[in-house]
């Protein structure tokens, strides 16, 4: 556990970077520091691996004070991711996540066999082991630093911005892998980010700060986002929290109905007949959804090609066999309200069509899961 008691950082220009800041970050949790910029959010985690050390106030790590402990013995049970990943652009990418325990005294060999073995768990492929970090992706660097932290198996990551300098598709897939992980590995993770909806997908706990280095609320996402404890974190949180606070409602109640679908490459007369509400999904020889169709696209064709396709939009992803299968509530009402038709395609786990999902079977799930009570207000 980490817990930071009455914790103030005053710089020697007199800035106050982080004020009287109380805060418990629990054991194998991902816990996140959000907040505008200049708010503390840096300061705050640098302090608990000495890389800044606090003007006033206790940072306790397993109840110890991170100060009795030298900063090089402390930093080896922390990992540290930063943007851009700082890797070593001279090394390769093997060698730059066998480097601290080679540091350690780890044999060369046996560092570099795990190397590779970290590499596959961040998700890159062996080929990459070779290469210089220039010679990668942002996204793919990211992995490596993510990857070089957790060569030395600590039971605390430090992660300052990791995602980002990258993309917002390659941010939602590292987002999405360090959930995998994390699922895998249950580490003590402090992330900072500035941005409020990757702090709410990724957080157990949500710390909010405010300039001048105070805690705003320190709360659940799902509490953070149903009572915001004033208007600051209220703005900070958005104007969007009723929509976010759909992503944590699942949709259970929505019913997903069979949906009008024609194979691609089917004859323009039996895709005509296959229309309902003048729409019906194409799909491929898997099944897999791949555009819609209407009168409009049928007219003057022989048969149904995907360069005339209508784009469709995104996907209610579903696990028909499991308990619990059902999407969150969010991604039934956007898969609804991004598809040309109307209706939202519901998917299983290989990407296969099971249905179809409306905007107003998500708002009457909502308003019933608000009547029982399970819609926090
Ligand atoms: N070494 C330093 N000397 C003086 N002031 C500093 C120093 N480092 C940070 N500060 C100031 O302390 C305050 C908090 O900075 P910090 O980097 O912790 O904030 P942050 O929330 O991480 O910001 P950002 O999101 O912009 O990275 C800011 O006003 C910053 O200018």
């Amino acid at each position: 556990m980490i817990e930071f008691q009455s914790v103030t950082k005053r710089y020697p220009d007199g800035t106050v970077a982080v004020d009287d800041l109380d805060l418990v970050v629990e054991d194998g949790k991902i816990t996140v520091l959000v907040g505008p910029s200049g708010c503390g959010k840096t300061t705050s985690l640098r302090m608990i691996n000495r890389m800044v050390d606090p003007s006033s106030g206790t940072v306790l790590l397993d109840g110890r004070d991170v100060r009795s402990q030298p900063p090089a013995a402390l930093r080896r049970g922390i990992g540290y991711v930063i943007q851009n990943a700082g890797l070593f652009p001279h090394r390769t990418v093997l060698d730059n996540v066998a480097t601290v325990p080679v540091l350690t005294g780890t044999d060369k060999r046996a560092a570099r066999a795990r190397a590779a073995e970290l590499l596959e768990v961040v998700g890159l492929p062996a080929a990459l082991a070779k290469r210089y970090p220039a010679q990668l992706s942002g996204g793919q660097q990211q992995r490596v630093g993510v990857a070089r932290a957790l060569a030395a198996d600590p039971p605390v990551l430090l992660m300052d911005e990791p995602f980002s300098a990258v993309d917002p598709i390659v941010r939602d897939d590292l987002q999405e892998e360090l959930l995998r992980l994390q699922s895998e590995l249950g580490k003590t993770i402090v992330f900072v980010t500035h941005d409020i909806d990757e702090a709410i997908k990724l957080g157990d706990k949500v710390a909010v700060l405010r300039v001048g280095g105070a805690l705003a609320q320190y709360d659940t996402p799902t509490a953070l986002l149903a009572s915001p404890v004033d208007d600051f974190v209220a703005s900070f949180v958005g104007r969007d929290r009723g929509y976010r606070a759909l992503g944590f409602l699942t949709a259970d109640g929505v019913p997903v109905n069979p949906v009008a679908s024609v194979a691609l490459g089917a004859d323009a007369e039996t895709a005509r007949g296959g229309l309902r509400d003048g729409w019906a999904v194409v799909v491929d020889g898997d099944n897999h959804p791949v555009g819609w169709v209407n009168e409009h696209v049928l007219s003057g064709v022989d048969s149904v090609t995907a360069d005339r396709l209508v784009a469709g939009g995104s996907l209610y992803s579903v696990d028909p066999g499991a308990e619990g299968g059902a999407g969150s509530l969010r991604t039934a009402l956007d898969a609804a309200l991004s598809s040309p038709s109307g209706v939202g395609i519901a998917v299983d786990t290989s990407g296969a069509v099971v249905g179809g999902v409306t905007a107003e079977s998500v708002v009457s799930a909502l308003a019933e899961a608000r009547a029982a009570g399970r819609v926090p207000s």
